[in-house]
């Protein structure tokens, strides 16, 4: 018997248009209308939206669009460095590649893919970058925007070389939030964890939930695989679910900073806030033929779902990530 519904096509809802470079990126959409635009200029997703139009990433006001570099906002891939632990540039040389397109992905199952909308972006190394970082890499981005308008990430590096080599991950994710003051994330209390501003020496989390009043640039160790950041003032969720990403990058720069950032602009600290999924502590390890696989993916609920209703840990189920 024929269907007479019409079929949801996960291919066909995206769509390449030019981003303010004339670069192509990639816009999904879902039939709810929710949307979200990928970057080949570093594989940088570049906006969220609901479907109701919101955004539901921070961009700065101040934001440089010029390639090479990527634009401070959105989430951007860190790879095959975090930071500056390491010879690379800051936070390694992906986010300042260009992508391509994989026009052959591999499929979804079509049980799984009925009001999604998904791309997989590739990278590989330049001749240049081989000079820099020796090792045979494909790091192919899957972005998936959900029927509910979740946003799934999920990064597969692959080692196409000879040798053994290992990296260092982190999806650079940049929330806008109310007023900083007023923000708590839960699920990483009583955590280890890095501050970068103590020239990383390790502190265990006391007390509640994580709170802020005053610069803060941290690596939590070890961390579950769901967190919340609870927006009081907007009385909203984000909820980010993890795989394979044992850390937890917090980053504020607060007033003093952001008035050194020329991308950024003097009072945006307010409205802003880095959760990054990230593996930084301990480097990933692959041998020739191995592949890694990290998966983020972030959900936004109403706020009294989170304190009362949602368990984070019991959430923790693999079926999340089944269909993608
Ligand atoms: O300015 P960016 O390269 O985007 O990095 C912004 C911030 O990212 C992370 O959160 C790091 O832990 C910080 O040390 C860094 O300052």
């Amino acid at each position: 018997m024929r269907h007479s519904a019409a079929v949801w096509d996960y291919r066909a809802a995206t769509e390449i248009t030019k981003d303010w470079n004339g670069i192509d990126q990639v816009v999904l959409r879902n039939p709810q209308g929710a949307s979200v635009k990928v970057s080949l200029q570093g594989g940088q997703i570049t906006s969220w939206r609901n479907e109701h139009g919101e955004e539901l990433l921070f961009t700065s006001s101040k934001a440089i669009f010029k390639p090479p570099k990527s634009m401070r906002g959105g989430i951007s891939i860190c790879f095959p460095q975090f930071g500056n632990c390491g010879s690379l540039e800051h936070h390694g040389f992906a986010r300042n590649r260009n992508w391509t397109i994989d026009e052959n992905p591999p499929p979804l199952h079509p049980n799984d893919s009925h009001g999604k909308s998904i791309v997989d972006l590739l990278l590989k190394p330049s001749e240049e970058d081989l000079k820099f970082w020796p090792h045979s890499f494909e790091l192919r981005l899957r972005v998936v925007l959900a029927a509910d308008g979740d946003l799934a990430l999920i990064a597969r590096v692959r080692n196409v070389n000879g040798k053994p080599f290992s990296f260092s991950f982190g999806y650079h994710t940049y929330l806008p939030v109310s007023d900083i003051s007023e923000v708590r994330i839960e699920g990483l209390e009583t955590l280890d964890f890095l501050d970068n501003l103590c020239q990383r020496e390790r502190f265990t989390e006391q007390g509640d939930a994580i709170t802020f009043e005053s610069e803060m640039d941290r690596v939590y160790l070890s961390s579950p695989n769901v967190i919340a950041v609870l927006d009081h003032e907007r009385k909203r969720t984000y909820v980010v679910r993890k795989e394979g990403l044992p850390d937890v990058v917090v980053w504020n720069p607060w007033e003093k900073k952001s008035k050194a950032m020329t991308d950024f602009g003097d009072e945006e600290y307010k409205h802003m806030l880095c959760v990054d999924g990230a593996a930084i502590e301990r480097p990933v390890n692959l041998k020739p033929g191995e592949e890694w696989t990290g998966r983020l993916k972030l959900s936004v609920v109403p706020s009294s779902f989170c304190s009362e209703h949602l368990d984070l840990q019991r959430t923790e189920k693999r079926g999340h990530w089944m269909s993608i």
